[in-house]
């Protein structure tokens, strides 16, 4: 396991670059599943999880937002291309967890203390789902993205932030992992390659597929 944090050099050209921290296994069973419970919960609405749509074409993934709504490419406090109900809000044990993950990855205590994430992509992907290659940049704030995994693990694709191709760094997700990418990885391409079905460990509350919760700080007021 390799964990740096932005302030330190990088460690090997394989890796994936200052920035960006994979920590395994950060999040419990436990919390996993109570995780899965409220994912459940928040798929029903009022903004129903969907597909989101890009240049006509509905994405495999499908994604439920928090605090503000996430649309190919922009954010809004109303879902306008499902609809048209506000968001549910961000709730603040997840601002408490995105502090604690940035204190946990190397940040400095001044960015974990003054981080405070407004929205969350939470993704899921079904055995044939994937996200092509892209950069985070629907946000105007440079606060690193926190990206939480739970269920069957993924191909993780983290490249450069010049293109979608190479060089990159293939990692794999699993259930529990926390991955960090601010600084100089915070507009870096990446992407799921795939999913990787049966790999979700019993007691992640989550039989088939896969959460992705990414908390971002939008920089949006209003
Ligand atoms: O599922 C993942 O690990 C990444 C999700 C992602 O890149 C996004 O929602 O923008
Ligand atoms: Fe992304």
């Amino acid at each position: 396991m390799m964990l740096f944090g932005p302030e330190i050099e990088p460690l090997d050209p394989s890796e994936p670059g200052p920035g960006a921290v994979l920590v395994p296994g950060w999040l419990t069973l436990d919390q996993q599943s109570w995780i899965v419970g409220r994912f459940r919960e928040w798929a029903g609405g009022p903004v129903p999880i969907r597909a989101a749509k890009v240049r006509g074409h509905e994405m495999s993934v499908r994604t439920v937002c928090l605090g503000w709504h996430w649309q190919p490419y922009k954010y809004t406090r109303e879902a306008t291309d499902v609809n048209g109900a506000r968001v549910l809000p961000f709730p603040d044990w997840m601002v408490r967890l995105g502090r604690r993950a940035l204190r946990e990855t190397g940040y400095r205590d001044t960015d974990a203390e003054t981080y405070t994430p407004d929205t969350a992509l939470v993704n899921y992907y079904d055995d044939t789902a994937r996200m092509g290659m892209h950069q985070d940049k629907d946000e105007r704030s440079p606060a690193p993205v926190v990206s939480l995994s739970i269920g069957d693990a993924c191909t993780f694709r983290f490249g450069n932030t010049e293109n979608r191709g190479k060089p990159y760094t293939d990692l794999r997700l699993r259930s529990g992992d926390l991955f960090v990418f601010g600084g100089a990885a915070r507009l870096a391409y990446h992407g799921v390659t795939r999913i990787h079905p049966g790999t979700a460990p019993d007691g992640c509350g989550l039989d088939r597929g896969r959460i992705n919760i990414t908390t971002r700080m939008t920089g949006l007021t209003g």
